[in-house]
Order: structure tokens, then C-alpha cells, then sequence
């Protein structure tokens, strides 16, 4: 029921203003980039794609964004949906017209082309959810520890294949990681391998240097070494040289049944922006809400 053009009657300028604001705010930092792919992709997962992750927790209501898994969150994506709803809310005709969703997924793809990835006509028409729980995230988003039946099962379970998976995988092309997500595998690895035998021994040994045990919880690093500021396939190439900073990334290219597209995506960027396309697509269908079972917020972050 999404379609492109959804607001071509109520707010016909909704993508420019939304595209301006995220421009100005991609200026001003790049950690809008990633800040705001991964709010896109945890909102979908959880509840569907509702903003149901952009509620602040109120009262008694401990909401998503305080689940340990969306506490690294980083602020720019909120500070993005916010920022975009306001400049829509400031254009008389379109006051309380367009979803807090729907801001979301446009915003998503803006970011996503102004750091060099591939531009598409985004589908509009969900809306903003009527709940939003810390235990409702519990088991819906992949840790990065994940093999590839763990990933292959949590993506099926919202309707997305292995080659979605694989293509969304490439979001880690841009933005940071703290390092306690893969200390891991370069500390006490195994009883026969003090670190992960997958792992690049460079890479390790730098990953080492930049994470050294013990380290502050807040040092985060780049998870794509060669192109961190640029969405583009480099991702799939690291993986190739062993360069993929989680277990969930390497294992692409470790398991058999996942390295043929990850090699054709390393050769391809055509190919890769074209299989991310119908992917991103298909993660901004996940759960969409219509009729009475959502409404157009007022304030991206609070119920009505
Ligand atoms: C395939 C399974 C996935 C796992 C296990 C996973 C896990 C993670 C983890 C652990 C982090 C680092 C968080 C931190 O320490 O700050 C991260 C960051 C990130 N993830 Fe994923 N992720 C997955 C898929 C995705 C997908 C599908 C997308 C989007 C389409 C995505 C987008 C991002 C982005 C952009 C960041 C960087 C955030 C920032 O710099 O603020 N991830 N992911
Ligand atoms: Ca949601």
C-alpha cells in the first residue's frame, strides 16, 4: 500500500524540505550518515518501520531507544527525524500531515545518496506507531556474533532474503562500532587461537592497537578502514582481504553459500547498488502500519 508520490496532494514539497534539512545537518556532521541508516534499520525491525524507536521513554513506559541494543544509537539520527518533522510542520499545508516514519525512510535516503551511494524514489505511506517497549526489541535485532543461519532466519522472519541481507550488510561501509562488539575476536579468540582466525592479521593487529584491553567503553572505530566516509561496495572488497570488522560481516564471505555474491559485489558496484536498491526497499515495507493502527504524530519523539 506504500507508493511513491504519497504526499503529491498534501505536501507536495515534502521530500525537498526533508532533503534540505538533512543536507545542512550532513554539513555540519557525517555522523548523520550512519546515525541515520541505523535508526532506519532498527526501527524496521522492531514493530516495523513506525518511528516506534524515535519515542523517548515517559513515565512509567521504559521505551525501545533504552534497549541495550539501541542504547549506541547515535543522537544525529534522532536529532535528524526531529529536525526534518519541525521544517515539514513549518510549511503551513503540510502541519501535521506527514509521519514521523515516512521522515525517517526519506531522510534514510538522502543520507545514503549525499555519502555516495546509490539515489532512489523512496515508497511513502506509513504511519507513526501507537507503542514503543524496551522488551519488544528483546531477540529482533542481530548481534554481531551472528552466523549465517542466525542472520538468514532474523532477516526471513521480516521478509527479507539472503541477497537483502548480504546488500543491507553493506550499510557497515560507513560509520563506527565501539569496541567491545568485537573485542572478541581479537582477545582470548579460542582455546587454539588467541584471535579470530578470519581476521586480516594487519587489521587485527591495528584493531588491537586502537582497542587495547581495557579501553574506554566510548572509543568507537571506523568499520569500513579503507572508505569509512563513502557508502560504496569497498565493503565487500574488505571482506575479501578478511577486513570485516564482526563475525556477521566476515562470516559473507566465509560461508560458502554467501561468498559468491559478496564477490560479485566486490567486482560490481553497478550490481551492488542495484541488488541495495530493491533491498532497502523491501526493509521499508517491513511492518508498515495504516488505518487505526498508527497515526501521524505530532512530536516524532512522544505519543500524541
Ligand atoms: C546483518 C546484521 C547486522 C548486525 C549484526 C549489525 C550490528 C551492528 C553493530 C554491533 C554496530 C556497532 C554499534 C556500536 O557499537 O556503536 C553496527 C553499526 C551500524 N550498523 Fe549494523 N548490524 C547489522 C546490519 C545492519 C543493517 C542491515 C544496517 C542498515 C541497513 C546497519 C547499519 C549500521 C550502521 C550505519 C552502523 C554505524 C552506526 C554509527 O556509526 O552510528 N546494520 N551494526
Ligand atoms: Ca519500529
Amino acid at each position: 500500500q506504500l507508493r511513491r508520490n504519497y504526499y503529491a496532494k498534501t505536501c507536495p514539497s515534502v521530500e525537498s524540505i526533508v532533503r534540505n534539512v538533512v543536507t545542512q545537518k550532513f554539513r555540519q556532521t557525517f555522523v548523520t550518515v550512519p546515525a541515520t541508516i541505523r535508526l532506519f534499520f532498527h526501527d524496521c525491525f522492531v514493530q516495523g518501520c513506525d518511528a516506534s524507536v524515535v519515542i523517548q521513554s515517559s513515565g512509567s513506559n521504559k521505551a525501545e531507544k533504552d534497549h541495550p541494543d539501541n542504547l549506541s544509537l547515535a543522537g544525529d539520527g534522532f536529532d535528524t527525524v526531529i529536525k526534518a518533522k519541525q521544517a515539514v510542520d513549518a510549511v503551513p499545508g503540510c502541519r501535521n500531515k506527514v509521519s514521523c516514519a515516512d521522515i525517517l525512510a526519506m531522510a534514510t535516503r538522502d543520507v545514503i545518496a549525499l555519502s555516495g551511494g546509490p539515489s532512489y524514489a523512496v515508497e511513502l505511506g506509513r504511519l507513526d506507531g501507537l507503542s514503543s517497549t524496551a522488551a519488544s526489541v528483546n531477540g529482533k535485532l542481530p548481534q554481531p556474533s551472528f552466523d549465517l543461519n542466525q542472520l538468514n532466519s532474523m532477516f526471513a522472519a521480516n521478509g527479507l532474503s539472503q541477497p537483502d541481507m548480504i546488500a543491507l550488510s553493506a550499510a557497515h561501509s560507513v560509520g563506527f562500532s565501539h569496541c567491545s562488539k568485537f573485542s572478541n575476536r581479537i582477545y582470548n579468540f579460542s582455546r587454539q587461537n588467541p584471535v579470530d582466525p578470519t581476521l586480516n592479521p594487519a587489521y587485527a593487529t591495528q584493531l588491537q592497537q586502537m582497542c587495547p584491553r581495557n579501553v574506554d567503553p566510548l572509543i568507537a572505530v571506523n568499520m569500513d578502514p579503507n572508505t569509512p566516509k563513502t557508502f560504496d561496495n569497498v565493503y565487500f572488497k574488505n571482506l575479501q582481504q578478511g577486513k570485516g570488522l564482526f563475525t556477521s560481516d566476515q562470516v559473507l564471505f566465509t560461508d560458502q553459500r554467501s561468498k559468491p555474491l559478496v564477490n560479485a559485489w566486490a567486482t560490481s558496484s553497478n550490481a551492488f547498488n542495484n541488488a541495495f536498491v530493491t533491498a532497502i526497499t523491501k526493509l521499508g515495507r517491513v511492518g508498515v502500519k495504516t488505518g487505526r493502527d498508527g497515526n501521524i504524530r505530532i512530536r516524532c519523539d512522544t505519543f500524541n
